[in-house]
């Protein structure tokens, strides 16, 4: 039984074209692309909506309901468009970024986009410590894997290269730039004077005010890190998955970034800060 399998299979092996390899390599790249961009885009409660449907349909086939399946059919038209409407960031930025690879980046490691952040995360921890010394209020989001174009609002773009001076000069008291957020995307300063979504936590202490709400509010809803600097007692804090750890100072939060962002430091500092993190102190 066993024998006539592996026979049957290396039959088959052996009718296998290089055509058919190049299928195969295909298909296992856009099922990667797709796997990543769900994983990325933190979509996966829309997908098992989608899949519901999907299984929805079936059982209406299966039972041949006439009437509901008109009407799923009519739907599932529409919810083509309405998901490629959903998607429009996402998809714009993943085509953007296939533009942007060259094969030979596949093969290339990782350690120039390494440099890039680790440098982000000097001069952000940099310029945090700074604005803490000064007692000037700053709320800067750090884009991990989620595109958050779809939830911020106004915003005036800048692209440039992240540097502490540039944070520091942007958020100034008074000056044009200095109220709402500064996104970071792709290791640069892509935006700044965004308006983000105030988290609705009825849990986070009084004490805290809009700054910090909408730093955690984003992080709820966004793969994000946000770092907060009080203006107020220039506390330093970081806002992630809706959990604010506040009394950083530029080393520990450098540490923490790094921790979170940088492959570089998985495999320097493997679980540092747990503990930290872990507090809830809202
Ligand atoms: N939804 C928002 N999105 C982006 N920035 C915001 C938002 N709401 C408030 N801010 C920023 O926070 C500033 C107001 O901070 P506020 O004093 O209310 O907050 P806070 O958390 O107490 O911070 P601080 O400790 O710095 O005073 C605004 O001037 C603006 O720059």
């Amino acid at each position: 039984m066993l024998a006539n399998f592996f026979s049957s299979a290396l039959d088959q092996i052996s009718l296998l074209r290089i055509a058919d390899a190049v299928d195969i390599v295909i298909v296992a790249v856009l099922v990667y692309i797709l796997l990543k961009f769900i994983r990325d885009s933190h979509t996966t409660r829309l997908l098992k909506g989608v899949i519901l449907i999907i299984v929805g349909i079936q059982v209406v086939y299966l039972f041949n309901l006439h009437v509901t399946s008109y009407i799923f059919s009519k739907c599932a038209q529409i919810g083509v468009i309405a998901l490629v409407v959903i998607f429009q960031p996402e998809l714009r930025r993943a085509l953007d970024q296939v533009g942007k690879t060259s094969i030979s980046g596949w093969f290339s490691n990782d350690s120039e986009s390494d440099t890039n952040v680790l440098s982000m995360i000097r001069e952000v921890s940099h310029a945090a410590q700074a604005m803490s010394n000064d007692k000037t209020g700053a709320l800067i989001v750090i884009e991990h894997g989620s595109d958050i174009d779809s939830m911020i609002s106004s915003g005036i773009k800048i692209d440039a290269e992240v540097s502490s001076e540039l944070l520091i000069n942007i958020f100034v008291h008074n000056t044009p730039l200095h109220d709402g957020a500064v996104i970071i995307r792709d290791n640069r300063i892509a935006l700044a004077t965004c308006v983000l979504p105030l988290s609705q936590n009825p849990h986070i202490t009084s004490e805290l005010g809009t700054r910090h709400r909408a730093g955690i509010g984003i992080s709820e809803e966004a793969d994000v890190i946000v770092v907060i600097v009080s203006e107020e007692t220039g506390n330093i804090s970081i806002a992630y998955k809706g959990l604010l750890t506040r009394g950083l100072n530029e080393e520990t939060m450098k540490s923490r970034l790094e921790e979170l962002l940088g492959s570089y430091s998985k495999k320097q500092n493997p679980g540092m800060f747990k503990n930290i993190f872990t507090r809830k102190e809202r």
